[in-house]
C-alpha cells in the first residue's frame, strides 16, 4: 500500500470518467490505495467539490466493476477527492494547487508523495511539467512520478520534442509512459507462458515456429474521436505503440531477472532487430493499408469513415493497417509476424496466434486429411485465456487425424472481471514499478520503424474495405504469398461473434 496524492490533469475528460475513476474505486474497494491518498481532479471547466464527486459516482456507476452497494463506503471514498479548477498555462494556479496539494497531503498524512497523471492532450504535457517545477509542487518531501498517456507524439521528431520537454523537469525513472496494453493480464501472462514453462522455450524460434499472428479488431468506428485520429490513423494510434510492443514481448529473449529495467533492455534489443524498410517499393509490398466504407457491423448498418461527423469527408486516413515484420536476429531469421489492426471489423478480440512449423516427413500426411498446423493462441481481451491447437486420432476411426484443442478460459474461471489495464498501472506506478511502462529508447525505435512505413505510405494504396469485413483484400494476399493465412479469431469461423461480458461484483 503506497501513500500517495494523485494530481489528475483532465479529470472531466472522457479517459477520467471510462477508465481512471473506475480504476481508483477498484484499486479503493481492493484495498490497495489504503486510507492515506488523496486524489484533485484538474480541468479547466468550474465544478464544485460536490459536482465533481457526483460525476465521480456515475461514472463509477456506469463503468466500474465493483458497484456502489453502501452510502458509508461510498462516502468514506468520495472524502478523499477534490476538485480545482485550473488552466495549464497559469503558472499562478499551480501556486494556489501547491497549497491545496500540501493540505491534503497533511489531512491524509501522505507523507509528501506525488503522481501526477496527464490525462491530457500532449501538446500540454511540456507546459504541465514546466508549472509543477514553477509551482513548487516538485519541492516536496516525498517522490514525484508523472505518468503520461498515449499518443507520445505523432512521430520521432515531434516525440523527441516532447520528451526533451519533460526529461527538462523529470528524470526517466520517474516517467511512466502509459501503454494500457502492458496492463492487460494476457499481455503480462505471455512472459509467464514462456518463461515458466519447460515445454515453450525449446521450440520457440525459427526451427519450430513457421510464423505468428497478432490481431488487435475492433467493431467500433471513430466515434467522436475524429479530432484526434484522423490525424493519426490505425498506424501510430495501435500499430507504434500496442502491437509493437506485443510483438517485442513474444519475441524478446528471456531476461536475466524480472527487473524492469532487464525486461525493457530484451525488449529494446528486439525493436533494434526489427527489419526496417529501405524502400517505397518493399513498403508498399509489406504493409496494407485501408479505410471502412459503409457496412454492416454486429447487425447494425453503419455509415463510412468519410461520413463521420468528426472526420474531413476526404480523409485519406487509415482505419486498418497490416504488416508483414521480421525480426532479423538469430532466433527469428526468417520468421513473418503478420501484424493486423482495424476498426469496424466484425468482433472486437486481440489475439496472438503461434502457428508451428509441421513436423517432417510426416506418416499421416499421406492420409486423406491433411495435418493443420499446431498452434498456440493467446486469447487477450474480451476473452482471456490460452489455447492449444494439436493434432490427435480421432475416437473410433482407423487413423483418422483431427485437430484438438486445449483451451484454458481464464475469464470463463474468473469472469471477464479480472482487473481492468488502469488498476494495475495506476497500481504500479504508485509502487514505483515501471515494468509495464515503456522507456524512451522502446518509443524512440518504435517511432523510427512506423515513421519509414508513414512516410512512404502518402496517400496512394489507401483501399476502401465494407464495414464489418475482415479489411482490404490484400491482407490475405499477404499471407497467402508466404502460404499462411490468418487464423480465424476466438477459435471460431470468422464473422461469429463470441463471448458473453460483464460480470459485476457487488
Ligand atoms: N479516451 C480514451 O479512451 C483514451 C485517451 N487517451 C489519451 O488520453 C488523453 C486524454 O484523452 P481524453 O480524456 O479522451 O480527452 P478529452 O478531450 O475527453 O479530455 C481532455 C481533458 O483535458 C482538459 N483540458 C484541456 N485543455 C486544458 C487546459 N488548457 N487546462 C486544463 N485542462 C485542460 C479538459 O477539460 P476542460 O475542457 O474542462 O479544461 C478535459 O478534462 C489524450 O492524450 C488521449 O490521447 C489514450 C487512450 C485512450
Ligand atoms: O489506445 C487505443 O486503444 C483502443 C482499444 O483499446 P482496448 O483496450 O479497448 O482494446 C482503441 O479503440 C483506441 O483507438 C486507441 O487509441
Amino acid at each position: 500500500m503506497t501513500s500517495a496524492v494523485y494530481l489528475i490533469f483532465g479529470a472531466t475528460g472522457d479517459l477520467a470518467r471510462r477508465k481512471l475513476f473506475p480504476a481508483f474505486y477498484s484499486l479503493y474497494r481492493e484495498r490497495k490505495l489504503g486510507d492515506r491518498f488523496a486524489v484533485i481532479g484538474l480541468a479547466r471547466r468550474p465544478r464544485t467539490n460536490e459536482q465533481f464527486r457526483d460525476d465521480l459516482h456515475q461514472s463509477i456507476e456506469e463503468f466500474a466493476r465493483y458497484k456502489v452497494t453502501k452510502d458509508e463506503q461510498w462516502d468514506s471514498f468520495a472524502e478523499h477527492f477534490q476538485y480545482m479548477s485550473l488552466d495549464i498555462n497559469n503558472v499562478d494556479g499551480f501556486k494556489q494547487l501547491r497549497e491545496l496539494t500540501d493540505t491534503l497531503d497533511a489531512k491524509f498524512d501522505v507523507g509528501g508523495n506525488r503522481l501526477y497523471y496527464l490525462a491530457l492532450a500532449p501538446e500540454l504535457f511540456g507546459s504541465v511539467s514546466h508549472n509543477l517545477k514553477e509551482g513548487g509542487l516538485l519541492e516536496s518531501a516525498g517522490w514525484n512520478r508523472l505518468v503520461i498517456e498515449k499518443p507520445f507524439g505523432y512521430d520521432l521528431q515531434s516525440a523527441e520534442k516532447l520528451n526533451a520537454e519533460i526529461r527538462q523537469v523529470f528524470e526517466e525513472q520517474d516517467i511512466y509512459r502509459i501503454d494500457h496494453y502492458l496492463g492487460k493480464e494476457m499481455v503480462q501472462n505471455i512472459n509467464v507462458v514462456r518463461f515458466a514453462n519447460a515445454f515453450f522455450e525449446p521450440l520457440w524460434n525459427n526451427k519450430y515456429i513457421a510464423n505468428i499472428q497478432i490481431t488487435l479488431s475492433e467493431t467500433v468506428g471513430v466515434e467522436e474521436r475524429g479530432g484526434y485520429y484522423d490525424h493519426s490513423g490505425a498506424l501510430r494510434d495501435m500499430g507504434q505503440n500496442h502491437m509493437l510492443q506485443m510483438l517485442a514481448i513474444m519475441a524478446m529473449e528471456p531476461p536475466s531477472r524480472m527487473h524492469p529495467e532487464d525486461i525493457r533492455d530484451e525488449k529494446v534489443k528486439v525493436f533494434r532487430s526489427l527489419r526496417g524498410f529501405q524502400t517505397g517499393a518493399e513498403v508498399r509490398a509489406n504493409t496494407v493499408r485501408g479505410q471502412y466504407a459503409g457496412g454492416t457491423v454486429k447487425g447494425q448498418q453503419v455509415r463510412a469513415y468519410r461520413d463521420e461527423d468528426s472526420v474531413n469527408p476526404e480523409s485519406t486516413t487509415e482505419t486498418y493497417f497490416a504488416a508483414r515484420v521480421f525480426v532479423d536476429n538469430f532466433r527469428w531469421a526468417g520468421v513473418p509476424f503478420y501484424i493486423r489492426t482495424g476498426k469496424r471489423l466484425p468482433v472486437k478480440t486481440t489475439e496472438v496466434v503461434v502457428e508451428f512449423k509441421n513436423v517432417p516427413d510426416n506418416v499421416y500426411l499421406s492420409r486423406k486429411h491433411k495435418l493443420e498446423p499446431n498452434l498456440l493462441v493467446f486469447r487477450v481481451n474480451p476473452m482471456e485465456g490460452i489455447y492449444f491447437k494439436m493434432n490427435a486420432k480421432q475416437p473410433g476411426s482407423e487413423g483418422t487425424v483431427v485437430p484438438v484443442a486445449m483451451d484454458f478460459c481464464q475469464s470463463c474461471q474468473v469472469g471477464l472481471n479480472t482487473p481492468e489495464a488502469y488498476e494495475r498501472l495506476i497500481y504500479d506506478a504508485a509502487r514505483g514499478d515501471s515494468t509495464y511502462f515503456t522507456r524512451w529508447d522502446e518509443v524512440a525505435l518504435a517511432w523510427k520503424y512506423v515513421d519509414k512505413i508513414a512516410a512512404e505510405w502518402g496517400a496512394d494504396g489507401l483501399q476502401l474495405y465494407g464495414a464489418g469485413t475482415w479489411g482490404p483484400e490484400k491482407a490475405q494476399q499477404l499471407l497467402a504469398e508466404d502460404g499462411f493465412r490468418w487464423w480465424p479469431v476466438n477459435g471460431q469461423d470468422e464473422g461469429e461473434v463470441a463471448w458473453e461480458t460483464g460480470r459485476t461484483l457487488t
